[in-house]
């Protein structure tokens, strides 16, 4: 990477204002996979053994510029203090007078965690003028004396804590997990060994679908699963009942599937599902094909697509997997994911995984440590794969 690392930095006495993802899965106020927070410590201790004082900032889901407090930072800075040996002290705010002083009496070896930045419209630059976004960004720099990202899983994000105080600190630097992502999604992906696989599934549709038509290009099956699949049914003209659906992307999985089968690429959708008459882990299921009629939607793969997909992965090379086939997180629609889990775990292929809730589905169904790389980036895994500069990376300054 021809950018500045964490290494290059004179943190001694500093303040280290640092964009970390931790975008974490929580219940009831807990944080329940911390693959995130524990990828990122690398960095974060190495700032505090080498003397430096920490300013942590992160999003958490999408609160969409609002200060809802569904969406604090706090179970995230509770499992922080938990990991570290130092003093974490989670801020009231993102920006603010109370803030600053926090900022202010800081010492080194002690760690201030800001508030969901995207409590702020400037956060994403959405209902906001670009002055708006610069006074944000510049009012978050004016916390450290260096940047670091370690934000791998938000690189794709061209976000103020990622792409705009960057401007404002003269410093800019690469954290250990982005360079070792980069490094190794770099690598492998340069030549992927074939047959290549993308299995692509889970609820981030619009952010997913794009990905979908360059990886055409470079793979010989694309696998579609999770809530991404009733899109392209509806654009099929098949009734998708209550499933998750992007109205807004429903022409472009009709170009998708008419380009796949220009290219004689295998684009393949699940035959059969999982479905429910509510969206709970009590609701009553059944097995249906490629049809789902109203009061009822699908929630996971069904058997056949189960044996179909898995035949598929046990083939391939190289595989890359974002984006759960079902609602794991509910007993009676996880089969679809485990299952594909296993099968990715017991091929013979190199195998990447990304995404938040997919590396979590990964870890419960206990074969993590069987794939290649399990990587902290879903959509930026994706999006790098795809030959795209990510705009939290371009950022940083060039290595001198
Ligand atoms: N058929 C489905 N309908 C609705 N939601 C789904 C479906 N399949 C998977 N999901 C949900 O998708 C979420 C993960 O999606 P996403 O955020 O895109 O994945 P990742 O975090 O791995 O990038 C999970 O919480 C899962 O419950
Ligand atoms: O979880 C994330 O992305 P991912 O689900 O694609 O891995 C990142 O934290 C980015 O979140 P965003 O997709 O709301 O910008």
């Amino acid at each position: 990477m021809n950018k500045m690392t964490i290494r290059d930095l004179d943190v001694k006495g500093k303040k280290v204002l640092m964009r970390v993802d931790f975008n974490v899965p929580v219940k009831d106020g807990v944080v329940g996979d911390d693959t995130r927070i524990t990828a990122a410590l690398p960095s974060i201790n190495y700032v505090l053994e080498n003397g430096g004082s920490l300013i942590l900032m992160s999003h958490c889901g999408r609160p969409k510029g609002e200060k809802n407090m569904e969406f604090t930072l706090k179970p995230a800075a509770d499992r922080l203090a938990e990991l570290v040996d130092a003093k974490v002290t989670l801020a009231p705010d993102v920006i603010g007078p109370e803030v600053k002083t926090l900022v202010d009496a800081i010492q080194p070896g002690e760690i201030v965690v800001l508030e969901n930045v995207r409590f702020y419209k400037e956060e994403e630059g959405k209902g906001c003028t670009p002055e708006e976004q610069d006074a944000f960004a510049k009012e978050l720099a004016s916390y450290g004396d260096v940047y670091v990202s370690d934000a791998f899983g938000t690189a794709h994000r061209a976000h103020a804590s990622m792409a705009v105080v960057t401007k404002y600190i003269d410093q800019c630097a690469a954290g250990f997990l982005l360079e070792k992502e980069i490094e190794y999604l770099g690598k492998t992906l340069e030549a992927p060994e074939k047959p290549f696989v993308a299995i692509i599934g889970g609820a981030k549709i619009s952010g997913k679908i794009d990905v979908v038509t360059n990886l055409m290009d470079k793979c010989d099956a694309i696998l579609i699963g999770g809530g991404m699949a009733y899109t392209f049914y509806k654009a099929m003209g098949k009734d998708i009942g209550g499933s998750l659906v992007e109205e807004d992307k429903i022409e472009l999985a009709g170009e998708i599937l008419k380009q796949a089968e220009g290219k004689g690429v295998k684009l393949m959708l699940p035959v059969d599902n999982i479905v429910a008459d509510a969206f709970s882990a009590d609701a009553n299921t059944k097995t249906v094909g490629d049809s789902i009629e109203d009061g009822w939607m699908a929630l996971d793969i069904g058997p056949e697509t189960i044996k179909a997909y898995c035949a598929e992965v046990a083939g391939a090379k190289t595989v890359v997997w974002n984006g759960p086939m079902g609602c794991f997180e509910m007993a009676p629609f996880a089969n679809g994911t485990f299952s594909v889990c296993e099968a990715v775990a017991n091929s013979d292929s190199i195998s990447i995984i990304g995404g938040g809730d997919s590396v979590s589905a990964v870890k419960k169904s206990g074969v993590a440590d069987k794939m290649s790389h399990v990587s902290t980036g879903g959509g930026a895994s994706l999006e790098f794969m795809e030959g795209k500069q990510l705009p939290g990376i371009v950022a940083l300054t060039d290595k001198a």
